[in-house]
């Protein structure tokens, strides 16, 4: 009888160790067993330490977070809260001017420093000379000394070059029912796929439904950049692999943006400058196929402010071999140069219709030439 008592206590407590650990084998399995990838061979691994355990639950998200859309800033106003870059980089041009103006003497010597301030701006020759010419006639007429009066007349010059009767804004107007493609050219590296990122930004806050196109297919990380600013604002971005025809990722977007009842296809390209033409090539491809279905209702040129005369080079190039209808001007904030934009409206006859202002999402401002001209000379104060 003992020895059957002892028996039966012998396997009741074999069955209760075994039941322990089974249970306590599951509750691990389920508390850190890694996600398995679609296709990822799968380990029988040896069960975890405790301490492991507790370490991959602390790291493992309990549910897969779905992307915040973002709310991006509207655009009325952002040159105005901008202005203060824009100011802090170009305030030695503004009041170097302005200093200049009011010398005691305004004599030769003063006139030609006039001219160099303007020229180390990036205004260009032309234009330089022009204010020059122009302030130095209206200073003797008015034989005025008065700063106020000065700052006045500088003022003036300064926005008559800008020519403020040109059109500014950004033709997203497709026909009926359709999108409208608007492309966007420039040298690699002057903040292409950046500026895409945040015009999308701009068109989605001024509620339109927009399409990405990655059509840099040279350089695999620029769809990649592209995915995670179309991400941010819920804008689809289509895209292929690394090398892909970009005439036909081109020519996919826009279909897709047609399908999708989009208002605007915004179409990314590579634009290497190796030679003229390739880059003809390349663009005229691109252009054709898209336009065997939409007319582009907008090509925008975008130049790095900091490059001065090698970008307005390069932007001369950009300008033969696609129909240039508007440019962008990135990294001013980061340029003491703002007569660029002076330089480039004139070179290239087109106006200059937003200006990059910072590396922050909606750090992309429209135009604005009464704005500009204020943000040089008044400065920050
Ligand atoms: N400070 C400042 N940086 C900018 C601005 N616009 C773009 N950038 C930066 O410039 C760098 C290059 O930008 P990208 O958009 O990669 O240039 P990209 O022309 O597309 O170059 P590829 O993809 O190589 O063709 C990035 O570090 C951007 O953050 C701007 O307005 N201000």
């Amino acid at each position: 009888m003992i020895w059957l008592i002892a028996a039966v206590v012998v396997i009741a407590a074999a069955a209760g160790i075994t039941w322990a650990l089974t249970r306590s084998k599951n509750e691990i399995g389920t508390a850190a067993e890694p996600e398995v990838e679609a296709g990822e061979p799968t380990e029988e691994a040896e069960p975890p330490s405790a301490t492991t355990v507790e370490a991959e639950a602390a790291e493992e998200p309990s549910e897969p977070e779905a992307p915040a859309i973002e709310k991006p800033e509207p655009t009325a106003g952002r040159l105005v809260r901008l202005r203060a870059r824009l100011s802090r980089s170009n305030s030695v041009f503004g009041k170097g001017l302005l200093a200049l103006l009011s010398s005691d003497k305004l004599d030769e010597e003063v006139w030609e420093e006039i001219e160099d301030t303007l020229l180390t701006a990036d205004v260009g020759i032309q234009d330089a000379t022009a204010i020059v010419e122009n302030l130095r006639e209206r200073v003797q007429v008015l034989g005025t000394r008065d700063p106020a009066e000065l700052k006045r007349l500088l003022r003036e010059e300064l926005t008559a070059v800008l020519d403020p009767d040109m059109d500014r804004s950004i033709n997203t107007t497709g026909a009926e029912g359709k999108p409208a493609p608007v492309l966007v050219v420039g040298v690699n590296g002057a903040g292409k796929t950046t500026t895409c990122g945040k015009i999308a930004r701009v068109l989605v806050a001024d509620g339109n439904k927009v399409v990405l196109g990655a059509a840099d297919t040279f350089r695999a990380a620029a769809a990649e950049q592209l995915s995670s600013w179309g991400d941010r604002v819920g804008v689809p971005v289509v895209r292929r692999d690394e090398g892909a025809d970009p005439a036909s990722v081109a020519f996919e977007a826009v279909k897709e943006g047609d399908e999708q009842g989009a208002d605007v296809v915004l179409v990314d390209t590579a634009g290497r400058l190796q030679n003229k033409a390739g880059l003809m090539d390349e663009l005229g491809k691109v252009k054709r196929v898209i336009e065997k279905r939409e007319p582009i209702t907008e090509t925008l040129l975008i130049i790095d402010a900091t490059t001065g005369q090698n970008g307005l080079r390069q932007a001369e190039v950009f300008s033969q071999v696609t129909d240039v209808s508007g440019v962008v001007l990135t990294k001013l904030d980061g340029s003491a140069k703002g007569g660029i934009v002076i330089a480039v409206q004139r070179a290239l006859g087109v106006p200059v219709k937003l200006v990059g202002l910072g590396e922050g999402p909606d750090d992309l401002a429209p135009f604005e030439v009464e704005g500009f001209v204020d943000a040089l000379v008044d400065g920050t104060d």
